[in-house]
């Protein structure tokens, strides 16, 4: 039988219609679903349908102001997106992830997935596997196969001994001779042959040649935003990493970037498990002892690079720009580190253990963590099937709940009235009640129970010895008091153009 064409025109526009009015009405449906879910916490209207206010936050690329400007307006559990709460309380964060916590890594993570199908210690969210991978890590994170304590504290040692070399061979002005020192790429030079000297057993050479090798800085600051995206729209993870997408991601045949240096730990990796290969004290060999197979160690290796240097060369910097803005705390950690010299004249680098007994350092180095938390992205967790309480408010299963670093770090209650303000004294002026709770929140700056970072010890070895070694040496200045740095915060920190004016002291 033949149908009248016009009858078919008429079918094939009226279904269309009907299946646009259904499809608009069950998005509707889902968006009102979405919305009631949490609709009973505050927060900005438009950010409850969608991530366009995490979006707008993080082109702004002051993500961690936004962060605290928002909790300030609205308390301590702010909605931030449609299934997306923001947490400025201590005790939540810490109990979501205690070690017996039934909450898990939120979609947050996806973003830390390096190559595609594959899931590192960041990225894993299925739990009993991410303990599994902990454990497998958790004895070269404690050093015993690296000689402990020893063998990472020549290794920073070796490193500081580089970025001096550095200095004095290029960059110490002297009176009508200006030779501008860039800290901000230096301190990532020295944050990356720290990890490559401790975990390859070999520098990747960035102090030596005095160069962003293989443009790894400058492609990675351009990843930024793109993983901020990632951060936002976190299911655009599922797509990023298929065909024809995952074309575009780092390879390790790649020349330059991130991928260069995946190159690069894939050899380190392909030689230490060569037959006969000899075994050596580093962070590879311990990763191998524990029994990882040859992709987890060339994940792991390079989860250390990406992990272990933009955190820390972001701490370094930071304190430096305070101590350089705050003249009193620069002078009276510049008298300690001299006391400290003056009777120990023997001592070459510091030893970590001295370091911690400098009461000041210490102070100096906890208000910098609390002032520049060094990791600025959400770190969401996911609610467990069951629900909870929080703040006083329902949350249903399945809600992410970010990490609000900077707000944390302010909380007046816990650092007193003038907690917007970098202020070391508060350290050795607060009673042993309130010096306990001021570091319990500082020390969330590294995550805790089940997630904690593994290489805090790495970190704090690091910040310890540098600052003393560099502030014993030379005198710092801003070449531009006016424009010291150019920072953008997102998921990270990124500076860059932080100029200084670095001469030699004259006691030394
Ligand atoms: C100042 C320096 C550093 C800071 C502030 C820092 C902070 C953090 C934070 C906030 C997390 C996430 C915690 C969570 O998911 O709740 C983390 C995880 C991690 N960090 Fe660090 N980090 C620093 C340096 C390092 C270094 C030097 C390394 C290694 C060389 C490292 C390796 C790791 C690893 C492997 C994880 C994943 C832990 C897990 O998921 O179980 N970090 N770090």
């Amino acid at each position: 039988m033949a149908i009248d064409p016009s009858l078919g025109r008429l079918w094939s526009s009226g279904t269309a219609t009907t299946l646009l009015i259904l499809l608009l009405t069950t998005a509707i449906a889902h968006l009102i679903r979405g919305w009631k879910r949490l609709q009973h916490i505050p927060g900005p209207q438009f950010a409850s349908f969608s991530p366009a206010w995490i979006i707008k936050s993080l082109s702004s690329g002051q993500f961690h102001e936004e962060l605290l400007k928002i909790s300030n307006q609205y308390g301590p559990l702010v909605r931030i997106g449609s299934n997306d709460l923001l947490c400025t309380d201590p005790d939540v964060l810490r109990r979501m992830s205690a070690v017996r916590s039934q909450y898990t890594k939120g979609d947050f993570y996806e973003t830390g997935r390096i190559i595609p199908g594959y899931n590192n210690i960041v990225c894993e969210r299925d739990e009993e596997k991410h303990k599994a991978l902990r454990a497998s890590m958790n004895s070269a994170y404690q050093g015993r196969e690296t000689g402990s304590l020893l063998g990472l504290e020549a290794a920073v040692d070796r490193q500081i001994e580089k970025l001096i070399a550095l200095i004095e061979e290029k960059y110490v002005s002297e009176p009508g001779v200006l030779r501008p020192f860039e800290l901000s790429a230096k301190s990532q030079f020295f944050a990356l042959d720290v990890i490559g000297d401790h975990s390859f057993g070999k520098p990747f050479g960035f102090l030596s040649e005095d160069r962003d090798l293989f443009q790894y800085i400058e492609i990675n600051d351009s990843a930024v935003p793109i993983m901020n995206m990632l951060q936002a729209m976190p299911w655009l993870s599922n797509i990023v990493y298929r065909w024809p997408f995952r074309l575009a991601l780092p390879s390790d045949k790649d020349n330059a970037g991130f991928g260069r240096l995946m190159g690069l730990a894939k050899g380190h990796v392909d030689e230490r498990l060569r037959p006969g290969a000899k075994p050596s004290q580093d962070m590879l060999q311990a990763f191998s002892n524990g029994g990882m197979t040859y992709d987890e160690l060339i994940q792991h290796m390079f989860v250390q690079i990406v992990a272990g240097s933009i955190t820390t060369a972001a701490t370094i910097r930071h304190t430096l720009l305070a101590l350089i803005s705050t003249p009193t705390t620069y002078s009276r950690l510049r008298q300690e580190i001299d006391t400290f010299f003056a009777s120990n004249p023997n001592t070459t680098t510091i030893p970590y253990t001295s370091a911690l007994s400098l009461p000041y350092l210490q102070s100096v180095l906890h208000e910098s963590l609390r002032f520049y938390p060094p990791t600025t992205g959400l770190g969401s967790k996911q609610v467990p099937p069951q629900g909870d309480i929080i703040c006083g408010y329902a949350v249903p299963g399945g809600t992410q709940i970010a990490h609000n670093f900077s707000g944390i770090m302010r909380l007046k209650p816990i650092f007193g009235d003038d907690a917007d303000v970098f202020r070391p004294e508060r350290w050795l002026e607060a009673d042993e009640a309130q010096k306990k709770a001021m570091h319990s929140v500082v020390d969330l700056a590294f995550g805790s129970g089940k997630y904690e970072c593994m290489g805090k010890r790495i970190a704090m070895v690091e910040l310890n010895k540098i600052f003393v070694e560099l502030l014993r040496r030379y005198d710092f200045a801003l070449v531009n008091p006016q424009k010291p740095i150019q920072v953008v915060s997102g998921i990270f920190w990124i500076g860059k153009d932080m100029w200084m004016r670095v001469t030699r002291r004259e006691t030394f």
